[in-house]
């Protein structure tokens, strides 16, 4: 059912910079800063530091109007905190994220216990919260904040041994935690999610939980359950939530999504018999479940920022770096693909 090629083919068609040399010799770099603390920390004195205040992060809003993460380069930013009272120790909390195209290596670091009105005029940006950022963020830079705050809060609720109630020391790229006494390695975790867009051939089927903005309706997901493959959560969920059974499934693509706390979400696409397209909702799950026509997605995907209070009712979709967005886009093409092949 999950189709291997489909893999190969989103692989391969990566950005261009991701040229094998580059690649390979950025991954490298970066796997060897997760082993080597003193390589760490001094790839820190020459790298970037994303700033985040309270788990939100700073952003800079650039001259066309657009928004980008606030990264700072660590070179200064030692004497910008010391400046704002921090204590000297402070930039090495720093949590290591990955590397940019010039081998620069970037990190993250919560700065909560700072004034944060001090830091935004210092640094010349907003601290915002994510699920805001995600709206604002239209360059490739979203999954990166949303992978820094991932692990920030990682960090922020791991400090003891689930064994043994003791602290937990992490290494210096942040990229894992051990408890002193036991010896205990604690890895970041994410927790796995199936979200699948189900279709009847001519409409496809979203809902929303009472929680969501007004108007918002996404496709349907779930946590795995342990033991659980892809196809056994996709089809219980499903029949679970809106009481259909899934016929043909096949996968998409994935991401790891931040709320509430770091899922690693796995997109399918699944058909349904059109003879067999009945909802019966579980409102203890969803609010709302039901069919759209490919018209009133059009219109919902024309929706690009959600509505203010006050505002006419709108049905309105997830943002484009959600991975239901991109699954009602895909399946957006393959209709009027096929609309077009009549
Ligand atoms: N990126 C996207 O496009 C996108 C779109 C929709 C949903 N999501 C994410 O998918 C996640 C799951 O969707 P859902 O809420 O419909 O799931 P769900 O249908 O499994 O229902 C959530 C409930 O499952 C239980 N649960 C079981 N295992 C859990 C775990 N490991 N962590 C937390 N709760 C667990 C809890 O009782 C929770 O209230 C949500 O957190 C949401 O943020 C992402
Ligand atoms: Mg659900």
């Amino acid at each position: 059912m999950l189709n291997p090629l489909r893999v190969l083919v989103s692989v391969r068609t990566g950005p261009p910079s991701r040229c094998c040399s580059s690649f390979v010799s950025r991954m490298r770099f970066i796997s060897r800063l997760k082993e080597d603390d003193e390589a760490c920390a001094a790839a820190l004195q020459n790298g970037s530091v994303l700033l985040f205040h309270k788990l939100e992060p700073l952003l800079h809003r650039t001259k066309t109007g657009t928004f980008r993460p606030g990264s700072q380069p660590s070179s200064g930013l030692q004497s910008v905190l010391e400046r704002l009272g921090a204590d000297r120790s402070l930039l090495m909390e720093s949590v290591l994220i990955g590397c940019s195209e010039q081998n620069q290596a970037q990190f993250c670091l919560d700065v909560g216990g700072l004034d944060r009105v001090a830091i935004e005029d210092v640094c010349r940006g907003k601290f915002v919260d994510l699920r805001k950022s995600f709206f604002l963020l239209t360059g490739p830079e979203a999954p990166l904040v949303a992978k820094a705050q991932a692990l920030l809060r990682w960090h922020q609720t791991h400090g003891f041994c689930s064994a043994t109630g003791q602290p937990t020391q992490r290494n210096r790229a942040g990229s894992q935690r051990v408890c002193g006494s036991s010896g205990i390695v604690y890895y970041p975790q994410m927790s796995p999610v199936v979200i699948v867009l189900v279709s009847d051939g001519k409409r496809c089927l979203l809902g929303r939980q009472s929680s969501f903005p007004p108007g918002l309706y996404s496709a349907l997901a779930g946590f795995c359950d342990m033991g659980e493959t892809v196809e056994e959560t996709l089809s219980r969920e499903v029949a679970e939530e809106v009481g259909l059974e899934v016929e043909g499934v096949s996968y998409s693509s994935s991401q790891h999504w931040p709320f509430p706390h770091s899922s690693f979400m796995i997109g399918c696409h699944a058909s349904i018999s059109p003879a067999h397209t009945e909802l019966t909702v579980d409102r203890s799950e969803l609010e709302d479940a039901r069919w759209f026509t490919l018209e009133e997605i059009s219109s919902a995907l024309q929706v690009k920022t959600p509505p203010r209070r006050g505002d006419p009712p709108v049905t309105w979709l997830p943002p484009s770096h959600a991975l239901a967005h991109r699954l009602i886009t895909e399946w957006v093409e393959l209709q009027r693909s096929g609309e077009a092949g009549k």
